[in-house]
């Protein structure tokens, strides 16, 4: 890697934001100052085969962006913004990285395994080929920092609770942040008066009540896998059935770990994690696969009751990520019949197939339901170049 040409700090404009999962790489560069999304990109299956750990799949990325023009020694880069997924009591704001960070991150790692550790090797990677620029750390449980004390609580004993960082952190904050501030931007309202219950429905999935932009309560807890059944992960569960399967299943911690995170959700109800087959195979009859539908439905539906009440008072719920923004019959089935709660999903707008932010309800909803497109990405583009370089242009202008 070649010395970066050295540019007045003042007009570098450049993001690039990295988001290392359990298994994939993805990356987009933005220019902040026009607002244009200069490369994105997409390495997938690490550790399978040919790309053998985060290391390699950084260096792919990183030849991919040279090809595209923009190599990893870009001068005109500012900052390199990394989603991190937990960050214990300790992180609730974007993060300047430095080496005490990491070994913070590390430390929670405990809290997140399937998470943390790649976030981690993809940040030292980043700080490895570029130890000029800022890095910055934005973390999936920041958004969720404003809860309060009884929506962060278990029921638990509060020695053993605070020993052992036992309290609900809440995920996907990024995503939650940025689809209220979207949705109030949809409905033309101000951000803080207006209430929404936003669903990421991805991969993993959860639901958050917000208040005027700020979150109150979320489904997923001390780790990912509580609230909503997701592709693989069970969600809520009664902890009694732990219990069960140590005592009567014989199930080692592990094996219970590899059951609830990996072979439970969808995939161990219907034998597929992904949302299209499962839709699919329902509609064509399968008996599995429609009782796996109407759980995730009715899982999705129970939340959105119970943060209804949270709230009080709600102007939006908001549907976003793959099945979110993808899966009509998710959205239908999920918000089926609640006349009496104000909600009324129209058929043909929910039909719609787009990838602008826009409203699925009927004129006479009280409830306005919205469809949300998220982008991790960009907010933590928008957060790191703020921190690094000040205020950053809004998410409206960037496309
Ligand atoms: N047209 C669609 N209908 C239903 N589900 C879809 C559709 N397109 C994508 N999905 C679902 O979206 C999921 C991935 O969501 P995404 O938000 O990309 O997840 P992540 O970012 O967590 O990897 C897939 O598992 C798939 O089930
Ligand atoms: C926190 C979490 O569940 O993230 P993902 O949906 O990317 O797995
Ligand atoms: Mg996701």
């Amino acid at each position: 890697m070649s010395e970066p040409t050295t540019a007045p700090a003042a007009e570098k404009t450049r993001a690039l934001v990295l988001n290392s999962g359990s298994s994939s790489l993805k990356y987009q560069l933005f220019d902040m100052r026009t607002g244009e999304r200069l490369a994105q990109g997409l390495v997938e299956r690490i550790g399978e085969g040919p790309v053998a750990d985060h290391a390699q799949a950084l260096e792919i990325a990183a030849e991919e962006l040279a090809a595209a023009g923009y190599g990893l020694d870009d001068p005109e880069l500012a900052v390199i913004g990394h989603r991190a997924v937990h960050g214990g009591t300790r992180f609730t704001e974007p993060t300047l990285i430095d080496d005490e960070v990491v070994a913070e991150m590390a430390k929670l790692a405990t809290l997140a395994p399937l998470h943390n550790p790649a976030n981690i090797t993809g940040i030292e990677v980043a700080r490895a080929l570029r130890p000029d620029l800022p890095q910055v750390a934005v973390f999936d449980t920041a958004f969720h920092a404003t809860m309060p004390e009884a929506a962060a609580r278990y029921a638990i004993d509060t020695a053993t609770a605070d020993r052992l960082g036992i309290r609900r952190y809440g995920f996907h904050g990024t995503s939650h942040a940025y689809v209220a501030r979207a949705t109030a931007e949809l409905l033309g309202t101000p951000l803080a008066e207006t209430n929404t219950v936003v669903l990421h429905l991805g991969n993993g999935a959860s639901a958050t009540a917000v208040r005027g932009g700020r979150s109150v309560d979320t489904s997923m807890g001390m780790t990912p896998l509580e609230g909503l059944a997701m592709g693989t992960r069970s969600g809520d569960v009664d902890p009694g059935v732990l219990l069960h399967l140590a005592r009567t299943g014989g199930m080692s911690t592990d094996g219970i770990d590899e059951l609830l995170n990996h072979r439970s959700g969808m995939l161990g109800l219907a034998g597929a994690n992904d949302m299209r087959e499962i839709t699919r195979r329902a509609e064509a009859g399968d008996a599995a696969a429609r009782l796996a539908l109407d759980v995730y439905c009715l899982r999705v539906r129970k939340y959105v009751g119970a943060y209804m009440a949270v709230l009080g008072r709600v102007d939006a719920v908001a549907f976003t990520a793959g099945v979110g923004e993808n899966s009509a019959a998710v959205r239908a089935t999920s918000l089926a019949e609640l006349p009496s709660l104000g909600i009324e999903v129209d058929p043909e707008l929910n039909a719609v197939r787009s990838t602008a932010p826009r409203l699925i309800s009927t004129a006479a909803s009280r409830v306005k339901v919205a469809v949300v497109p998220t982008d991790e990405e960009l907010e933590i583009a928008r957060q790191a170049y703020s921190l690094a370089r000040g205020p950053a242009p809004s998410p409206s202008d960037i496309r």
